[in-house]
């Protein structure tokens, strides 16, 4: 179980103090989409190159050109890029063909995902390495939990891992554990607390 913290509104040098100060912590660093908006590929290859032990994620949410814009971010040093679930089919083998050259990972984020199992299934087939259930940001105020999306998708997994993202919290966090996943993503109960490498290490400690 790893814990994927979620980086999108540090600046990079706090994202960089972050890192330092929870060296074994924080197993995946996410370039989340408001940072790559921002700032591109830019804080892609800044992790990678200073922090070569620790997983980057570029959170590129991929619907439209998935090999080309998949590769421009494995290129860039990501390990794990992000396609969405409710992409065609093609966009998402796309992103597995490049994934599969670089020798690097895909996951699905399912965010606004409907038919949740039949989809999850579906995508399963793909050789993705990672499904993502999502809460998008907008939708977290309605007080919709993740944790009903992650049951449904571990139970109808097979072959990829699952992971669970979108307003996970300390308060959450058990229960998240208890159910299960490959990946835990943890952004803003990190980044916006008043010590956020003291929270990333409180919630890995939480973690199996
Ligand atoms: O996908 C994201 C943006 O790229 C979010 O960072 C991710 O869902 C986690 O965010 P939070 O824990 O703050 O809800």
């Amino acid at each position: 179980m790893k814990l994927q913290a979620a980086l999108d509104t540090l600046t990079l040098d706090e994202c960089i103090k972050l890192l330092e100060q929870t060296q074994g912590s924080i197993d995946v660093v996410e370039v989340g989409t408001p940072f790559v908006i921002e700032q591109g590929m830019v804080p892609v290859r800044t992790f990678k190159e200073k922090f070569p032990n620790i997983e980057v994620l570029a959170d590129a949410k991929i619907m439209d050109a998935g090999k080309y814009e998949a590769d421009k971010c494995f290129d860039a040093g990501a390990d794990i890029v992000t396609v969405l679930g409710v992409s065609n089919d093609a966009t998402i083998k796309g992103v597995v063909e490049s994934a599969k050259e670089h020798g690097r990972k895909v996951m699905v984020d399912m965010i606004e995902v409907k038919n949740l199992a039949e989809r999850t299934k579906e995508v399963d087939q793909m050789g993705v390495d990672y499904i993502c259930v999502h809460t998008a940001f907008d939708v977290q105020a309605t007080g919709k939990d993740p944790l009903d999306d992650l049951k449904v998708v571990n139970s109808v997994i097979k072959n990829a891992k699952s992971a669970v993202a979108g307003g996970v919290k300390l308060a959450t966090i058990d229960a998240i554990v208890e159910e299960g996943a490959g990946i835990i993503v943890v952004g803003g109960a990190i980044c916006n607390a008043e010590d956020p490498s003291a929270m990333a290490k409180e919630i890995k400690k939480h973690l199996k």
